[in-house]
């Protein structure tokens, strides 16, 4: 028999709208509890609007969201743990005494040495706020977030801005974060990072969700399966065809195909230079040209 887990977070027929413009446009989405969950979009697709919506810092126009089946109460708020982008931190205390003060507000608070192992603050705990890197940052941030043990976690462009390998640090934080059955609900404009993090990812594009599913969802249902890289000025004369799908790019042109040999053939018998060729397979970001025609970052 199938079960379906009721969602820890849902919301129905958001609308959003500035003035003239409707940056959410009715939307509705569930979450279910113990996941990953990841909305990408470009730049001004309405993330940062609908995530505040969630995290009932702004009232939507029109919609309503749930937690936990119900409509949220004023207690929703020290239930969640948030990560936001831009967080101003006192810049004469250190780490230890930043997460020591926001601890004595809970009481239901993280027990602080675990804490402090898990962001892997251990080292920096007698720095200043003002001196430590891009990713401790991050990492510190991350710690305030799950200072009152929240179920629910949101963060919204946790890793911009950092280096690979603090990105990859933060990463692993997140991946223990989540196996310790929390739910997560993050905004990302990286492929890479939701692809790495999360289990079910929503597109949205101009304020509305385009497509969800698990990235390998996603992947399987819309690329064609091969990705053939070319440099920018070959494949001049070729065109989507039943063998091709071209997306030409400022510094690549892009084949996707479903029979590489047959691709290939094709391309020889167009006496195509294939030095420069390279095989991949789709991403999420072949995911996203697909289904708006445009790359994620134009
Ligand atoms: N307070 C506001 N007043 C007016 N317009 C706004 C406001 N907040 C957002 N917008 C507009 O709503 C649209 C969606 O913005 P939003 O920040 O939600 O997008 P985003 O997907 O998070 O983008 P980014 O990735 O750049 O953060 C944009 O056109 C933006 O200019």
């Amino acid at each position: 028999m199938k079960t379906t887990t009721a969602p820890i977070l849902e919301c129905r027929g958001i609308i959003q709208r500035y003035g003239r413009l409707t940056a959410v446009d009715d939307l509705s989405l569930a979450v279910p509890p113990g996941i990953c969950f990841g909305l990408l979009g470009p730049n001004g697709a309405g993330k940062t609007t609908l995530i505040e919506i969630l995290e009932d810092i702004i009232r939507p126009t029109a919609g309503e969201v749930f937690y936990l089946g119900k409509p949220r109460t004023s207690l929703f708020r020290q239930q969640i743990g948030i990560m936001f982008q831009q967080t101003a931190l006192l810049a004469f205390m250190t780490v230890q005494e930043t997460l020591a003060t926001f601890h004595k507000l809970f009481d239901k608070a993280y027990d602080l040495e675990e804490l402090i192992r898990l962001c892997h603050l251990d080292d920096i705990r007698k720095q200043l706020n003002d001196k430590i890197s891009g990713g401790q940052r991050q990492r510190l941030l991350l710690a305030l977030a799950l200072i009152n043990q929240p179920e629910l976690l949101f963060l919204d462009e946790p890793s911009t801005g950092l280096d690979p390998q603090a990105r990859r640090n933060l990463w692993d934080i997140v991946h223990q974060v989540r196996s310790q059955g929390k739910t997560i609900i993050l905004t990302t404009h990286y492929m890479d990072e939701a692809q790495h993090l999360c289990d079910i990812v929503s597109i949205m594009d101009h304020g509305r969700i385009i497509a969800t599913g698990s990235p390998q969802q996603l992947i399987a249902r819309h690329t064609r399966g091969i990705n053939i890289t070319l440099p920018p000025d070959a494949a001049e004369a070729i065109t989507s065809n039943a063998i091709f799908q071209v997306n030409r790019l400022a510094d690549r042109v892009v084949l996707q195909v479903t029979d590489l040999n047959r691709a290939i053939q094709a391309l020889l018998e167009a006496s195509v230079d294939l030095t420069h060729m390279s095989v991949q397979s789709p991403t999420l970001e072949t995911v996203f040209l697909n289904l708006t025609g445009r790359k994620l970052r134009e």
